[in-house]
Parts: structure tokens; sequence; C-alpha cells
């Protein structure tokens, strides 16, 4: 099944049935899916569904067994070097020189992409001002973990790319450095860049990303944006909350909490809250309220199994 986008889009990624195997593993299984400029894709799964393979073949560093890929119009399978002025990758781990300092270290690869003297340093110096990095002289080696990812995030934006790929931007990181890189990533989409992204912080993706991809075991689960998904694991779930002198009184095949002296019953759907509230009536009890809530992408991921 393909997944295409929206007809307003223009079309950054088209990928049609991309298989990857590893020996007689078969780590990607038929992956299909469009995405458009200047969007946010969030790529999630379990340990070993798949993402970094996944990452890899669209950042052009892994060549697929069997299927094609297509980005900004360019089929990268045949020609994975048209991606270097248009790709931005951050890879999960980065190995960075321990010894060089930030500048020296940006410059190197500044070079690499063919940037003048006076580029890199303006863009350098843009890139770790915006990215609120002040490394002064430090080496690398002697830099913290959230500041090490900032500079492998610089590094990726140096010859300023439109498609960006990053595996696992805030894994790691504190809460406040993993809020101010998903944060950074808007701003990033609001230039109009493309971001495929994987990340195991699931709250994260669901604030940040306009769809999101579920891989498991190779396979798309699951591809939309959040409002898709929510209507494809379905329902909401009703939460009764309520309060009662005896709680012995209520029928016994109902499952509830206490907290606080406040009790709740939950329900999959408005048959099933209404049985919980007419229980609670009949028990003597009284409903304080009753909130609705979506799955949260963790609980779709946990629906999902291994
Ligand atoms: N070079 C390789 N050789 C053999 N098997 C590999 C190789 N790279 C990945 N695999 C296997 O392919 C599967 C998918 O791996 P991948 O790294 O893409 O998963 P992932 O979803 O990124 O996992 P994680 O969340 O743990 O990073 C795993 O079973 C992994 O063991």
């Amino acid at each position: 099944m393909i997944y295409p986008v929206g007809r307003d889009a223009d079309r950054m990624i088209a990928a049609r049935d991309l298989v990857k195997d590893y020996g007689a593993f078969r780590a990607l299984d038929g992956v299909s899916f469009d995405l458009g400029e200047g969007e946010i894709l969030g790529v999630v799964g379990h340990n070993g569904a798949g993402k970094t393979t996944l990452l890899k073949i669209l950042a052009g560093l892994s060549s697929p067994t069997a299927g094609s890929l297509a980005i900004a119009g360019v089929d990268v399978v045949r020609n994975p070097h048209a991606l270097k002025q248009t790709l931005g990758y951050l890879p999960e781990e980065s190995r960075l020189y321990e010894t060089m300092r930030v500048a020296d270290y940006l410059s190197f690869f500044g070079e690499i992409y063919g940037l003048s003297g006076g580029e890199i340093r303006e863009r350098s110096e843009r890139l770790l001002s915006s990215l609120s990095l002040d490394a002064g002289e430090k080496k690398i080696g002697e830099l913290s973990k959230g500041m090490r990812r900032k500079v492998a995030i610089a590094r990726s934006l140096l010859h300023d790319p439109r498609f960006l790929v990053y595996d696992e931007p805030s894994s790691g990181l504190d809460p406040m450095t993993g809020r101010f890189i998903g944060e950074y990533l808007r701003e990033l989409r609001a230039e109009g860049r493309t971001i495929v992204l994987s990340a195991h912080n699931l709250y994260q993706i669901e604030e940040i990303c306009d769809r999101v991809m579920i891989l498991r075991r190779g396979r798309i689960e699951a591809f939309g944006t959040m409002r898709d998904l929510r209507e494809r694991f379905g329902s909401l779930t009703y939460e009764v909350y309520f309060t009662i002198p005896d709680a012995s009184a209520l029928e016994p095949s109902l499952a509830y909490t206490r907290s606080d002296g406040i009790y709740m019953a939950a329900a999959g759907d408005v048959a099933g809250m209404n049985r919980v509230s007419a229980a609670v009536a009949a028990a003597g009890g009284t409903v304080e309220r009753i909130e609705s809530r979506y799955p949260s992408l963790e609980e779709m991921l946990v629906a999902v199994g291994k």
C-alpha cells in the first residue's frame, strides 16, 4: 500500500516497495510512502523495527535490496551522490573528532562541502548561536552530550540542505535540551525544510511531527497524521470519576481505581460509559465528572506489539 501526501504539497520523497535484506534477514519488507516538501515525518517502532535501516536508505548511505526511491525528483538508488547538497544527515551516534575545537571541526566539514572560508565562518556562527551553543575554545572531547549533539546538528546544516534525516536527535539528552531540539526542528521546518526523524521519545514525535510512521518488523503498520492514527487505532476512552460512600455496594464486575478519595472507572465507548454511570448511581454514588481522551502514540505502539 502507498500512503500518498495531500495534493497541495510538493512531493519530496516517493518510496516504493523498499526492501532491505541483511543476509537471510529481511530488515525492511516493502515500505512505500510519499512525503511532501516542508513536512516532518516521525518514524517510530520497537527496537529492531527497521527505523535506522530506513533512515540510512533515505540518506543514500545504504542501498535497498529492492524497490525505488526518489528524493526531490532524483532517483537516489541509481544516483546516491546526487543527494550530497540536498541532504543533512544526523546519525544515531556521531563520531566526532575529540581533539578538534568546534570551529575547526565545522570548518573541516565546510571545506568538504566546498564552502569558502567566509561562508564557513558566517554559517558556523549563525548555527551555533541559533543552537545556543557557546563552546569557546573547548575541544569536542570536553563537551557534554547535549553540546556534542548540537555540534553534530550544526554540522548537518552547514551546507544549508533542504532535506534532513535525523536518527534519534534527542536521544540521551536531558528534557530541557531535548525540548530545545524539538523546537529547533520546528524552526527548520518553518524555513521550508523536510525532516525525517526517528525517536523513542514519543511525546516529542506527537508534538512536532506532521506525519507519523509506525514500523513493525520492517513493515509500515500505520502511517498518517496523529489524527489519522487516532482514527485507525480507534476509540476514545471515557474515564468516569465518582464518589461513593461504600464502594463494596458497586457491582463486583466493575473495575475501578481510587486516588485521593475519588474513584475512576474507564469505558471504551459511550454505551460502556452509560453502564458505568448507571452502576455508580445504583450503588448510591455520584458521578463527579467524565473525561474523554484519545490513545497516546505510546499506547498505539504497545497495541501494535513487537
Ligand atoms: N548491518 C546489519 N547486519 C545485519 N543485521 C542488521 C544490520 N543492521 C541492522 N540489522 C538488523 O535489522 C533489524 C533492524 O535494525 P534497525 O537498526 O534498522 O532497527 P531500529 O528500528 O533502528 O532499532 P533501534 O530502535 O534499536 O535503534 C534489526 O533486527 C537488526 O539486528
